[in-house]
């Protein structure tokens, strides 16, 4: 049985992941102001901008599977977003460099049937990143390509960022933008296999 399934994200990242792993989402971005959700710790930062994004795509719909994401770098204690200038993206590399950090990515799963939310669930992966060292001429160019600063952490690993990490430990997909061993759990809590979105 085929359910519609629809990505609260503007990520073409997390747009890319689902479909390259054969799904076919509908994109409803949500309106959510990040700013507003605060918490303690990163890990749960993440998990309740993932179903504040969910939730609030959830509320229009009626009959449907939504995915809410967020990501957020976590490097020294600190929770680091998409960078805000070039700048930024300088200092963070020039701390980064070498060193590495934890990529947490929060996926909110939201049931939706008859117009309500039937379940949520709601899981974050956490993987560490080892970062290379860029040098002062790489790091400009890469600046110049505008991609660190649309990234959460200021780096990709599927992109013109990849040559800047050495390793990850844990799932790349999350790294991206959404894990899909989760994601696939998350589908089977609800009694739903992932093959069964497979786009037909
Ligand atoms: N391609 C790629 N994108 C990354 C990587 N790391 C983080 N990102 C992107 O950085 C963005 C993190 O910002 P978020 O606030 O979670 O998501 P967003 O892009 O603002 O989109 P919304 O889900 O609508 O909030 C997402 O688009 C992630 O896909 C990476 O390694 N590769």
């Amino acid at each position: 049985m085929s359910r519609r399934l629809v990505l609260a994200s503007a990520s073409p990242a997390r747009l890319a992941l689902l479909r390259q792993a054969g799904l076919a989402p509908e994109v409803v971005v949500s309106d959510v102001d990040e700013s507003v959700v605060t918490a303690p710790r990163v890990a749960e930062r993440v998990a309740l901008l993932a179903a504040a994004k969910a939730s609030a795509v959830a509320g229009r719909q009626d009959d449907a599977l939504v995915v809410g994401a967020d990501s957020l770098l976590e490097f020294r204690g600190q929770a680091m977003g998409k960078p805000a200038d070039a700048q930024d993206v300088r200092e963070r590399w020039r701390r980064m460099a070498g060193r590495s950090g934890v990529l947490h990515t929060g996926q909110a799963l939201f049931d939706v049937r008859g117009g309500a939310v039937e379940a949520r669930d709601v899981v974050v992966t956490s993987t560490v990143v080892h970062f290379a060292t860029p040098t002062a001429a790489e790091l400009e160019a890469y600046l110049a390509t505008g991609e660190p600063l649309a990234v959460a952490g200021a780096f990709t690993l599927d992109g013109l960022g990849a040559p800047f990490v050495r390793r990850v430990e844990g799932d790349p997909a999350s790294v991206v933008g959404l894990s899909l061993a989760a994601l696939r759990e998350q589908l089977g809590r609800r009694g739903l296999a992932i093959t069964d979105l497979w786009r037909r």
